[in-house]
């Protein structure tokens, strides 16, 4: 046996999975461990009566191919946000005993409900927004006779997992453009244009007239110069336009997104010397309507790399109560699973006390389990790489290796062979063909009222598209990483992962390259860990070691 010293965890683990290589603490693993207790039966000899074991199935984590939870997931969409539109103004005269014909009294319209959008940490996924689409707001209402206002609209909140990017498609806002275009009148010579033909304009969409008007009398009223557009106070706190968001961190307080429309005028507003009982009141202004490209990069700190069966999943459900599918056929998982491994579970001292970097206590942390990497995934096999964008943000990543599935230092340099390849395709096609495919912006240059941009909401022309800058994150290589040696509770499983060790060794030391290749890629701290997530075997060193990690 090659002399290897017994790193920290493997004095404490390595031992359950393989007595060989600590000899020293046998005498009180042999009384702990049923699994050392079998390897040294078989050497020695002796009679060992393994325990009744309970059926396979009773575990969970070895579950029955159908135990499983299948949480919804969507980790992009594309989501109309409509704000909402201004309430109408209100015509009314006051009416009391003596009082016949009294003075305007028509309140004002509520403005539109505002959306907002935040990320928050407990959501996990898109698919409550792809469902949905259209996400509108509230319209104000109308106003009313005594002079009482209309209510505001209600608020839309549109909440989104940490770690989503919002990226806006098309946006049509008919206020907005009204203003331009009154700028840039302003700027023109003005026209000549006779008193009578300004004021005598009647526009259906802008004015509202008294109920029970009869065409023939429309035809006979003056209307006043239509009121300059006005934009909600709020609108000032819009990101500006195109919106393009990366919601990186959990928000205490929602952003907005979208102001709503302001509401109309009541009659009131209308009175003139000549004029005193007008009865006209202007309408709500339509609400502003953008469309977003939502995209999930779930912000993991740990994320799982692995060939497909390698026990990913089984070793999330080891350390999370996740629920993933396990089964014992390539593909099993099909769609990220998202878990959260508790540190502290508030019950007595924590099992790993670690800080954030605000010098909050850490209470859990998240690791993202994604679908099995196959050779030349990058060429689109298997399932491809595009789910990697989920442990490209993952602060630190963990090689999945099946021990018992042939040479493991050939299956980690398969795997980074596969990451380093996403990276580089990062750049290039991956994203130019999410642009092609899914993003374009166009501020709203169709302003007639006839034509309704949104009617189709797939990007109109794909020839016209202009690239929206691209994400920067710290790239994947230079991020800290582990390998995790799965299945050591299966016979013969001990050389390989001794000549696992031995190879990480080699390349902390940079007697072997780095298994991507790349320079300057993080390897001077690398480790490796035997487990056996299906008995839940050596799975509690990995907290402590991920949150050391962190720190890298
Ligand atoms: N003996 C043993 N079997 C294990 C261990 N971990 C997982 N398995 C088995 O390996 C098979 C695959 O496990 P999964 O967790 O579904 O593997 P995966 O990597 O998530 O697979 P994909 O989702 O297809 O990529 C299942 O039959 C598990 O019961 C382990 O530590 N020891
Ligand atoms: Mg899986």
């Amino acid at each position: 046996m090659p002399s290897l010293r017994c790193s920290f965890f493997g004095g404490t683990l390595t031992p359950f999975l393989y007595p060989a290589l600590c000899a020293s603490s046998r005498a009180s693993i042999a009384r702990r461990c049923p699994l050392h207790a079998r390897y040294s039966s078989t050497t020695t000899g002796s009679t060992y009566d393994p325990p009744v074991l309970p059926a396979a199935h009773d575990s969970h984590l070895d579950p029955t191919p159908d135990n499983y939870s299948l949480t919804p997931f969507a980790d992009r969409c594309i989501v109309t946000a409509e704000a909402g539109s201004g309430g109408h103004g209100c015509v009314s005269f006051l009416r009391e005993k003596y009082i016949e014909e009294g003075p305007a009294n028509g309140g004002d319209g509520g403005s539109g409900g505002n959306v907002y959008i935040q990320a928050v940490r407990g959501e996990t996924s898109l698919h409550k927004l792809a469902r949905r689409r259209l996400i509108k707001a509230g319209r104000g209402r109308n106003g009313q006779g005594k002079l009482r206002g209309g209510e505001r609209g209600e608020d839309v909140l549109i909440t989104v997992p940490v770690g989503t990017i919002v990226r806006e498609i098309l946006r049509h806002d008919a206020i907005a453009d009204e203003i331009a275009e009154q700028w840039r009148n302003e700027r023109q010579p003005p026209k000549e244009q006779t008193e009578e033909e300004e004021a005598s304009s009647y526009r259906k969409d802008k004015w509202l007239v008294f109920p029970g008007m009869v065409p023939s009398e429309l035809n006979r009223m003056t209307f006043p110069v239509l009121p300059a557009p006005r934009k909600s106070h709020l609108a000032a706190l819009q990101p500006q336009a195109p919106i393009w968001l990366d919601l990186d961190k959990h928000m205490e307080t929602p952003l907005l997104l979208a102001a709503g429309a302001m509401g109309g005028l009541g009659n009131p507003h209308f009175v003139l010397p000549n004029q005193s009982r007008p009865k006209m009141a202007t309408r709500g202004d339509e609400g502003m309507k953008v469309s977003m490209q939502l995209e999930l990069k779930i912000l993991a700190d740990l994320g799982l790399v692995g060939l497909p069966n390698a026990g990913k999943s089984t070793l999330t459900r080891a350390l999370t109560n996740s629920r993933a599918r396990v089964g014992s056929w390539a593909f099993t998982t099909l769609q990220p699973n998202v878990g959260t491994v508790v540190l502290d579970n508030h019950k007595g001292r924590p099992a790993v006390m670690k800080r954030r970097r605000d010098g909050e206590l850490r209470e859990n942390f998240l690791i993202a389990d994604v679908p099995g990497l196959i050779e030349d995934a990058h060429l689109d096999k298997g399932l491809g790489l595009g789910f990697l964008r989920h442990v490209e943000r993952a602060a630190v990543l963990a090689f999945v290796i099946d021990l018992s599935a042939g040479d493991a230092v050939a299956a980690l340099k398969l795997l980074w062979r596969e990451v380093s390849e996403y990276e580089s395709l990062q750049g290039k096609e991956l994203n130019a063909a999410t642009e092609r495919r899914m993003v374009t912006y166009s501020p709203g240059k169709i302003t007639s009222n006839q034509g309704d941009p949104f009617g189709d909401l797939d990007p109109p022309d794909l020839n016209s598209l202009k690239p929206l800058p691209f994400l920067t994150s710290t790239s994947i290589t230079s991020k800290p990483w582990l390998v995790v040696g799965t299945k050591a509770d299966l016979p013969e499983t001990q050389a390989n992962y001794e000549a696992l060790q031995r190879y990480l060794g080699e390349v902390k030391s940079g007697a072997q390259p780095h298994p991507s290749n790349r320079k300057n890629a993080w390897k001077h701290k690398v480790q490796s860990v035997p487990i056996s997530a299906i008995k839940g075997e050596g799975v509690e060193v990995i907290p402590q070691l991920v949150m050391d990690l962190l720190d890298e």
